[in-house]
């Protein structure tokens, strides 16, 4: 059997546009393991751990946490998931998280999800999260099977505390400042792949056939 090589992607895009809807997605075709930061942080925060208690306010305030927290939280989960292909969603957000992150791995392949921010706002408003998985549904997009409970294990759904229509305007404000930058950190690189829509079921098969190229053609080099 030929090796297959460890495949290192990052998903970004605003606050909204669909990265954990689309990681789902490439998690269930491509067996990467998906790594999101702000489930790291809401498991944190729902465990009431020392550490969740003190980045809640800045969560909810739609601030971003520390860069030096946040790098050495991700940089440590990845060291405990070892040899394996992933996918990041959520870090890094700032040009600090992306320089740390590149301390220690190399990115094959950065994901863009470009989606206007008017789409966004009305997008958030109704998302519906199941908190110890992670997985997301919308009131209009893709509601659960029963209103207000997790598909798969039956459990509640939340709305997020920073959902809120001023918390999600702070939220694409430190988008925009912070992490739009690393965009072109990635873009000066040669990794960035951008993809621009407003529906995610017409941006999906343009990503799906990214990858299909990307995971072959770095599986041909080590065949
Ligand atoms: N109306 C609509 N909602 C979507 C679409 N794609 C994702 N969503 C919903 O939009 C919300 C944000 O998506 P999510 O994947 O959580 O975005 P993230 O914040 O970038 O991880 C969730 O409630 C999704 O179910 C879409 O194409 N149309
Ligand atoms: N890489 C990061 N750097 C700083 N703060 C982060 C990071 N990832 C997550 N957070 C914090 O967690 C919140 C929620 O993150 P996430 O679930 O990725 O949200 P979104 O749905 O807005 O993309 C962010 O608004 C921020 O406060």
């Amino acid at each position: 059997m030929a090796l297959q090589k460890i495949f290192r992607a990052v998903i970004m895009g605003p606050p909204g546009s669909g990265k954990g809807t689309v990681s789902a997605r490439i998690t269930k075709s491509f067996g990467l393991t998906h790594l999101s930061s702000g489930n790291i942080l809401r498991a944190h925060i729902n465990a009431k751990t020392e550490f969740g208690l003190l980045m809640k306010s800045s969560i909810d305030q739609g601030q971003l946490v520390p860069d030096d927290v946040i790098s050495r939280l991700i940089l440590s989960e990845l060291k405990a998931i070892g040899q394996c292909s992933w996918l990041l969603d959520g870090f890094p957000r700032t040009v600090s998280q992306a320089e740390a992150l590149d301390s220690a791995y190399i990115v094959n392949t950065v994901i863009n999800l470009n989606v206007p921010f008017q789409t966004i706002k009305d997008r958030l408003t109704s998302r519906w999260t199941h908190l110890p998985s992670g997985r997301v549904y919308n009131t209009d997009f893709n509601p659960p099977k029963v209103p207000g409970l997790d598909d798969v294990t039956g459990e509640p759904l939340v709305q997020r505390d920073d959902d809120t229509p001023e918390t999600v305007t702070r939220r694409l404000k430190a988008y925009e400042t912070q992490t739009e930058p690393v965009l072109e950190y990635y873009r000066s690189k040669g990794v960035l792949e951008t993809f621009s829509g407003t529906e995610t079921n017409k941006i999906w098969p343009d990503v799906e056939a990214l990858l299909y190229r990307k995971l072959s053609l770095i599986n041909q080099k080590v065949a």
